[in-house]
């Protein structure tokens, strides 16, 4: 994999995105604005436009008792599992496998009207990354996924417009032992989970209708999609 086409461009948009994504929301400086709350989750979004196409900046964040971040990042990377808990896929197809931890994917989401349909081409990789704040605690995991380009699929051929996304999955474990010297459960792990997505929605929507349709789809995608690693994972053992 490391001689691969992708291989230098996936570096350095990895390093980019889990930067970003470990940056506080605080610190990321104004602009900011909470859209969605949940429980532990909250999402921001900040309204930005290119040639008068919203393309909000998303981040959020949410803390999810009894799963690891191994487990998160592995069950949003692998293709198996999408269909169960990616409310707005109609088709997805693996265009190339890179490697174990890489793979290109073509989807194409439900249509929202009155926009066009949409698609959506990215290659996706998987890390762990070491812990620099607790050298003896847990990994971080983290997915990426950075829109690209294939000669088989160029944009807007068929009915779809094609939409342009970076989205970063940062995942920190974090383990509370039980007192007693106990063996580890499920109760004494949670997963600190950092999401963010740039979109550009391609062909031209209207401002009002994509933001309608993050601040409906964006909350409901994420405590989706944990509450199906929550129950992948319920009676399994833990995948540290
Ligand atoms: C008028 C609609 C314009 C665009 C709609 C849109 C844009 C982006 C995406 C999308 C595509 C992939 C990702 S991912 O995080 O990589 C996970 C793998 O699937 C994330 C979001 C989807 C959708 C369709 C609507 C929508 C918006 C959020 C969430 C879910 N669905």
């Amino acid at each position: 994999a490391c001689q691969h086409r992708l291989w230098p461009e996936i570096e350095s948009v990895v390093k980019q995105q889990v930067a970003w994504a470990r940056t506080g929301i605080g610190e990321c400086g104004q602009g900011w604005q909470l859209f969605a709350e949940d429980g532990e989750m909250r999402m921001y979004r900040r309204e930005e436009e290119v040639d008068g196409m919203a393309v909000d900046p998303l981040k959020a964040v949410h803390t999810v008792p009894g799963i690891t971040g191994h487990e998160v990042c592995h069950y949003f990377f692998g293709p198996q599992y999408r269909y169960d808990w990616e409310t707005t896929l109609e088709q997805m197809t693996v265009l190339e496998t890179v490697s174990d931890d890489t793979l290109v994917f073509l989807q194409t989401h439900k249509r929202i009207w009155p926009a066009s349909q949409r698609d959506v081409l990215f290659w996706s990789h998987m890390r762990k990354l070491p812990n620099e704040n607790d050298r003896d605690g847990p990994d971080l995991w983290t997915v990426v996924n950075n829109s690209t380009t294939h000669l088989d699929y160029p944009p807007n051929v068929g009915k779809c417009v094609r939409i342009y996304l970076k989205v970063c999955l940062l995942c920190q474990t974090r383990v509370d032992p039980p007192k007693d010297g106990a063996p580890l459960t499920r109760d004494n792990i949670s997963c600190k989970i950092t999401y963010c997505s740039v979109v550009n929605p391609g062909g031209w929507a209207p401002a009002s209708v994509l933001r309608a349709v993050y601040k409906r789809e964006y909350p409901k995608f994420l405590k989706r999609f944990t509450a199906y690693v929550v129950n992948q994972t319920k009676n399994k053992p833990i995948m540290f």
